[in-house]
């Protein structure tokens, strides 16, 4: 997608091919900061701490981090440790465990001594597919918004939440790429976006990126959906996904539960755009197989942004002494779920489609 009208990426390899280049996502939207990294630590705290984020993204990322630990050591000790400590770094996207599983069965048969390349080579070809991959699911996407305009005369207005757009994937985004496509062709498209306490994804990030593409949007604190609903000023609900069981229990930032059941009392249809890499078929119940993060109290208990001098500041919002919690995702049932946009079509959350299409 684009920035200040020039196409970019959320990541790239340095043209050295011993670094990976990233936006520094802790920033936005006060500053563009691209950041080199070029080892595995480097990416396990890009990853741990945010730098990058959004399942996708952080899969691809990932995929290099294990790249730049071959170029180090191609050992096989090495190899299983670096797996290990890349799938610890955040434990609810499963797109994490499975982009580096995957480089890691192609790798372990290999001499040591042609793991760097083919690793590198894994990476950029991930990530490649992460953007094909996308832009399919705003094709397919594309039709449920066209069906609305069709019934409001070209207006349609969607709420999401989160970020789910270009700056969580590599390119396009997953809930985001059919509002990219409606805009593509002709649509007169406004997202309602949730600021997504408490890191205020939507706020900070989606707004950003909707601004940057020229699409129409507003933010609005996260308790406002169910109102709006109520007001028939939603037409429907497209939210991301960092894992799908399959029942088609879907995992995604915290907060998404109340919009599906907001959505399900206003009969809005409410949809997840899931890349088939976020489909874990060895999971059933969501609610209880899908490890939950836990984030710092911080995220909850303070909050940064610019002062009247622009300056970046973090304020604390609490008083001091009280406790917060941050679980950082929940699960909305399968049965709250209108349907799943993938890259291969739109998916009824039932297990027996689900299996269907991945195969
Ligand atoms: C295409 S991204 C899908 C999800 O990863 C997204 O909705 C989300 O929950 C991101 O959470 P984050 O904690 O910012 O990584």
């Amino acid at each position: 997608m684009k920035v200040d009208g020039q196409p970019r990426r959320t990541i790239w390899p340095a043209e050295s091919g011993r670094a990976v280049q990233v936006i520094d996502q802790r920033w936005l939207p006060h500053r563009l900061d691209i950041v080199s990294l070029d080892d595995l630590a480097g990416v396990v705290t890009a990853i741990r701490d945010m730098w990058v984020r959004g399942a996708p993204l952080i899969g691809v990322s990932a995929a290099y981090g294990l790249a730049l630990q071959m170029q180090r050591d191609a050992s096989d000790a090495a190899l299983t440790a670096a797996v290990e400590t890349l799938v610890s770094a955040r434990p609810t996207a499963v797109n994490l465990a499975w982009a580096v599983r995957r480089l890691q069965r192609v790798l372990q048969p290999l001499p040591p001594a042609e793991r760097p390349a083919k690793a590198w080579a894994l990476a950029g070809e991930l990530a490649d597919e992460d953007a094909a991959v996308n832009e399919a699911i705003g094709r397919h996407g594309l039709p449920l918004l066209q069906d609305v305009a069709a019934r409001r005369g070209g207006r349609v207005d969607v709420l999401t939440h989160c970020n789910a757009g270009w700056l969580a994937t590599v390119d396009w985004g997953t809930a985001l790429s059919p509002i990219y496509h409606a805009q593509a062709a002709g649509l007169d498209v406004h997202v309602w976006v949730d600021e997504t306490r408490p890191r205020n994804q939507g706020a900070s990030l989606t707004a950003w990126e909707l601004g940057q593409q020229g699409v129409a949007h507003t933010v609005i604190a996260d308790n406002a959906g169910g109102h709006l609903m109520q007001q028939g000023r939603v037409d429907l609900v497209i939210v991301g996904c960092d894992r799908v069981t399959a029942r088609g229990d879907v995992c995604n930032k915290i907060g998404t539960y109340l919009k599906a059941l907001a959505a399900r009392d206003n009969g809005v249809p409410f949809y997840a755009a899931m890349p088939l890499s976020t489909l874990d078929l060895s999971l059933d119940d969501g609610l209880v197989d899908i490890p939950i993060e836990e984030r710092s109290a911080r995220e909850v208990s303070h909050l940064t942004g610019r002062d009247a001098e622009g300056r970046l500041v973090e304020v604390q919002l609490l008083p001091d002494g009280s406790a917060a919690a941050n679980p950082a995702f929940d699960v909305t049932p399968a049965r709250l779920v209108t349907g799943l946009i993938t890259e291969r079509g739109v998916v009824p959350t039932e297990e027996r489609a689900l299996r269907a299409i991945a195969a």
